[in-house]
């Protein structure tokens, strides 16, 4: 498995990330998701732990989600599941989740199965760094978990460079103060255009209604990368093959 340091380390700019729900459309599905979007060569993979309660998340990750817990996804199924194709997976996997699921699962044993299953780091979109600083840093780096946190148009500029100073692994840039899963691009411009001046010191990814690859482009001139989830699960929903499905998604955003 690839760090995101590696990562960061070889490839600086024109990132692409995917991010799926495990457990979607079938349970059984993500690791051959995982694989294929591997085989496309995608930089990073971004997978969501399906939850009741998912705050941030719009319409159509919502919708994967409650399919994916009615398909039966569980920590301990995905953790089994990432487990399985560790062995064939060097594309950085970084998970998504709410941090009530990790307290709920134990937080010190679900970093150890995160380090087991070749996870690389966590999105959890409401932890405050603050509390990850103060209660949580010294055990995500005991299991080598690097971490996520957001930013959006609304976050005051001294905040932007606490958030900085407290990422591992990138700063996920949020393109406007919507939830995910607009069917367009609604960039709020001239936060992304700033982005440059801020000092920005670690690799960031802009992310939020990105689906076509004009989308991509845009975002690659603001950023290092570009983040994208409802436009592929809904290129997967229906999919009665599903490597050829993210073939040609990815063929249509590359
Ligand atoms: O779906 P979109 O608009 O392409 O945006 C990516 C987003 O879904 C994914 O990164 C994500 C899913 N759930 C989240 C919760 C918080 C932040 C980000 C996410």
């Amino acid at each position: 498995m690839k760090t995101l340091d590696l990562l960061f380390q070889e490839k600086k700019e024109n990132l692409i990330t995917i991010y799926t729900t495990a457990g979607y459309p079938n349970l059984m599905d993500t690791p051959t998701v995982l694989k294929q979007l591997q085989n496309n060569n995608v930089d990073i993979i971004e997978v969501g732990i399906p939850y009741s309660d998912p705050l941030a998340d719009g319409p159509t990750i919502q919708a994967t989600s409650e399919k994916a817990l009615a398909n039966g996804m569980n920590l301990k199924t995905l953790f089994d599941q990432l487990k399985s194709i560790k062995e064939e997976m060097h594309t950085p996997i970084v998970l998504m989740g709410y941090y009530n699921q990790m307290m709920k699962f134990g937080i010190e044993k679900f970093l150890g199965e995160c380090k087991e299953s070749g996870v690389s780091g966590l999105i959890l979109p409401d932890m405050p760094f603050e509390i990850y600083l103060k209660e949580h840093q010294s055990l995500f780096e005991k299991y080598n978990q690097k971490v996520v946190f957001l930013i959006t148009p609304q976050t005051p500029k001294d905040r932007i460079k606490a958030i900085n100073d407290a990422t591992s692994g990138f700063v996920y840039v949020v393109s406007n103060s919507a939830t995910t899963g607009a069917t367009e691009a609604n960039y709020n411009e001239d936060f992304l255009a700033g982005l440059k001046n801020l000092g920005l010191t670690k690799p960031y990814q802009i992310g939020f209604g990105i689906s076509t690859k004009t989308d991509v482009e845009k975002a690659w001139g603001f950023a290092d990368g570009a983040i994208i989830g409802s436009a592929f699960l809904r290129a997967i929903e229906n999919s009665n093959d599903l490597e050829k499905s993210v073939d040609d998604f990815i063929a249509t955003i590359k």
